[in-house]
């Protein structure tokens, strides 16, 4: 004998329950019982009747929509198959429906009624496509016994096994199709068993069978790694323990009723998950002992959770306070989710089902009356919108760590956590967090157990040279980026007037035109709400621009669990005091703020430094060339152009920024040493720095760089003879940046052979840090310091850094 379940997503239109009906008959060998739901979403409908008539309101829509549909249903069966033999009697649950709506009330019993009246159409529907073998149509309610109530009963196995051996003896046959979700009380009056409880017909009816095998026919190919409709990445998981399911289903995995495993497990009956749309797959199989070297075979989360905190000091160390509060709960049929308690017994907290939330709440209040009055106990505690995460695998007790690595994870997705709790058995471990941050957990620990590709998401402002070469170098590496297993996904472009976002993530191709039509400028509440609703855990916003209204977004940019690239220079130059609340916010938030090619474009410079000082060297003495273009310019006089020749010259080659001023005034330069001295620990402000420019005072203020460039010329002369100056001196000029005593400088210095700078011109940077640890010779870092390519270079390996703890 063999059991085969039915879900309502095999059942949902005439072309499915024709593929099952294709499918049963390939199967045929030998008995079989099937157990079907009702046609997918029917029951949602009949219990959206049965409040509907409760509430006294007007169902005719709602009644005609549900009869169209079963109609619907039975002439096509009808057109191809002939006439159906026991349809089901519509006039009854309309009666019941108009009863309950006079009433203005719904009991139970006519509740469970109504709502199982789908099984039956779909018994009656099946039937008749498998007339030809057959097919005995098997009572639920005489074969399935239940206790307690209407609504979500439980299953009495002795009972049950009794009736269905005598209904099949009564009526041979090979193939039997019985209703889910549905059986009888003692009193032979009609039952149901709780919502997706059809799964669970399957199981008792293998059960009392002592069926080879309990089939449940669904829409997937078996139990994933994680619920495949949200986890795109999740894999199949071929074999599990019982163990492993129940505790799987019971956190949330939907795809197996939480009661459907204790039965077949009592009874030896392996269960086996298969796809009613791709019947050959080999599906998920549970039995068991499947001993595997995986420790975690998936995650399943369950939401709507409220946390309950039951605390006072009557509760310390008093024999029987836990179990009177779940007994109160239990008397009035609240299931509790979890359980955790403090340590030193002042509180108990569990978790219910959010609709279970009122109810738990006046079993407590009654049952704590008295406490209550006394101040044993403290008014109940209630935390609203939770859900429970939860790692499952038997062989997660031979692994360290993974509690560890699943907290880690959670963090990474900016969750909070609640509560945690792992059974001792240790095969499931779970966390109780925000409701609204569930999916992103799980899709971060996805990542994390079972992909291991992990995915940044980056959005980037400022579409200029740097921007744009940054784009190209994504592109460039994206085969490189695929063999070390990282997703870097492009969400986001934003110039200072437009922001183009794409869900599916922008082509490298077209990225220009997009932008260039969208008529919505950069918001962070937009950007962030486009996080939100794509469930992305890594985002990066990457800023290339030098603009001082965004620098002065950044610490909103990290509250909001963002990453920061910055190229831009503004924010680790602003204000001391915003400079420490940038770095309060990365901590506080868990969040990167990087911002390498703030000095010497892709030169590893604050890396180096970081570490340095971090590892405890001091910071003795500093020298270096910081600027590109003032390096190309004095190289320039050094081999005899004058000022204004050496300027054009730079500004032609690209080097200089499209005002010159802006590097001759010292100020660019000035930037830079002001961060190496706030990573020295020097607690500084931009205008402690000491700035020589290389334009006298005044010069040219005011004017076009047209003009600025016409008068240029007028200084060559002053310029020159300090040039020869040096040059009579055996010394050149160089644009020097020093921090000596706690002294910063910035300006022209005359340097000969014999010092490190003196080389340094082309466009080159160099930086000698003289050191605790590296002394009398200081370590130095010398290279191309500017240049939009090495610039991108820095600010993409910025972006990767984001992955590292
Ligand atoms: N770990 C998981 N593995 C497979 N499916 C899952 C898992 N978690 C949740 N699901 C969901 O369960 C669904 C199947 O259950 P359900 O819709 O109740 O089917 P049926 O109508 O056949 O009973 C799948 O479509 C899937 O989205
Ligand atoms: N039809 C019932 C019982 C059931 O098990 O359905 P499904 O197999 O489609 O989850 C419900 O929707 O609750």
């Amino acid at each position: 004998m063999r059991v085969l379940k039915f879900g309502g997503s095999s059942l949902a239109d005439f072309a499915c329950l024709e593929q099952v009906a294709q499918l049963v008959k390939a199967q045929l060998k030998d008995e079989m019982l099937l157990v079907l739901s009702a046609p997918g979403g029917m029951t949602d409908s009949l219990v959206a009747l049965a409040s509907s008539a409760e509430q006294g309101q007007d169902f005719s829509s709602l009644w005609e929509a549900l009869t169209s549909r079963c109609n619907e249903l039975k002439a096509a069966v009808e057109k191809g198959y002939g006439p159906i033999d026991h349809w089901p009697n519509f006039e009854e649950l309309k009666n019941k429906l108009d009863g309950v709506s006079l009433i203005k009330c719904c009991p139970d019993q006519v509740r469970a009624f109504v709502i199982s009246f789908g099984e039956r159409v779909s018994v009656s529907l099946m039937q008749r496509l498998l007339n030809s073998h057959k097919a005995v149509y098997l009572e639920a309610t005489s074969c399935v016994a239940s206790t307690g109530g209407f609504i979500d009963a439980e299953v009495d196995l002795v009972a049950s096994k009794t009736r269905f051996q005598a209904a099949l003896k009564e009526k041979p046959a090979t193939i039997y199709i019985m209703p889910g979700f549905t059986a009888s009380n003692d009193k032979g009056e009609l039952t149901t068993l709780g919502r997706n409880g059809s799964d669970y017909s399957a199981a008792i009816a293998a059960a009392c069978l002592e069926a080879d095998v309990c089939q449940i026919w669904t829409d997937v190919d078996g139990v994933y790694s994680a619920d495949p409709r949200y986890i795109k990445k999740a894999t199949k998981v071929d074999f599990l323990s019982y163990k492993e399911a129940m505790e799987l289903s019971y956190f949330g995995a939907k795809v197996l009723h939480p009661k459907t495993i204790l039965p077949c497990a009592k009874a030896g009956v392996p269960c086996e998950i298969k796809n009613t749309h791709n019947p050959d797959a080999q599906g998920s199989l549970i039995g068991n002992d499947f001993s595997s070297d995986e420790p975690v075979k998936a995650i399943s989360s369950l939401q709507d959770l409220a946390m309950l905190t039951v605390s006072g000091p009557g509760m310390k160390g008093k024999v029987g306070m836990a179990s009177k509060v779940f007994n109160a709960l239990a008397h009035d049929n609240v299931s509790i989710v979890l359980i955790t308690q403090s340590s030193c017994e002042f509180s108990i907290s569990f978790c219910v089902h959010e609709s279970d939330l009122a109810l738990a709440l006046t079993a407590l209040q009654t049952a704590f009356e008295l406490e209550s009055q006394a101040g044993l106990i403290e008014p109940v505690q209630v935390q609203r919108n939770l859900a429970i995460v939860t790692l499952v695998g038997d062989n997660m007790r031979a692994h360290r760590g993974l509690a560890a690595k699943f907290f880690a994870s959670l963090s990474q997705a900016q969750v909070n956590i609640v509560a945690i709790a792992q059974d001792s058995t240790e095969s499931a471990i779970s966390a109780v967090i925000d409701g609204e941050l569930c999916n992103d957990a799980v899709k971060i620990c996805h990542e994390n157990f079972f992909t291991h590709v992990p995915s940044i998401d980056v959005f980037l402002l400022g579409c200029g040279l740097v921007g744009q070469e940054l784009i190209s170098q994504l592109e460039r590496q994206q085969a490189w980026l695929e063999k070390r297993n990282i997703k870097l996904n492009l969400y986001g472009v934003a110039n200072s007037r437009q922001l183009h976002l794409d869900s599916e993530g922008i082509a490298f191709s077209d990225w220009q035109q997009k932008l260039a039509v969208s008529e919505q400028s950069f918001d962070l509440k937009l950007v962030e709400q486009f996080v939100k609703q794509n469930h992305l855990v890594n985002p990066v916003l990457v800023d290339c621009t030098s603009s001082d209204a965004l620098a002065a977004q950044y610490v909103d940019f990290l509250n909001a669990g963002f990453h920061v690239v910055a190229a831009n220079k503004k924010a680790t130059t602003s204000s001391y005091t915003y400079y420490q609340d940038l770095i309060a916010a990365t901590q506080k938030n868990n969040r990167k703020f990087l911002y390498e090619t703030n000095v010497g474009a892709g030169l590893p410079v604050i890396d180096n430094l970081q570490s340095l000082f971090g590892a405890g060297d001091e910071l003795l003495e500093f020298s270096g060339i910081l600027s590109g273009s003032l390096s190309y310019m004095f190289g320039a006089l050094q081999d005899g152009l004058s000022l204004s020749e050496a300027t054009i010259k730079a500004k032609e080659s690209g080097f200089t920024e499209p005002d010159p001023r802006d590097d001759l005034s010292g100020t660019d330069v000035a930037r830079k040493l002001l961060i190496i001295a706030r990573e020295a620990g020097m607690k500084l402000e931009l205008s402690d720095i000491e700035v020589e420019s290389v334009l006298p005072q005044g010069f040219a203020e005011g004017d076009s760089i047209d003009e600025f460039m016409a008068k240029l010329p007028s200084l060559d002369a002053d310029f020159n003879a300090r040039i020869e100056q040096a040059a009579s001196e055996g010394k050149v000029l160089r644009y020097v940046g020093t921090i000596k005593e706690g002294h910063c400088k910035v300006g022209i210095e005359a340097v000969d052979s014999s010092h490190a700078l003196n080389v340094i011109r082309d466009g080159e940077n160099a930086l000698a840090i003289l050191s605790q640890y590296y002394q009398p010779r200081p370590f130095v870092i010398r290279g191309y310091g500017a240049g939009s390519e090495v610039t991108a270079a820095g600010v993409f390996a910025d972006v990767l850094k984001t992955l590292s703890r």
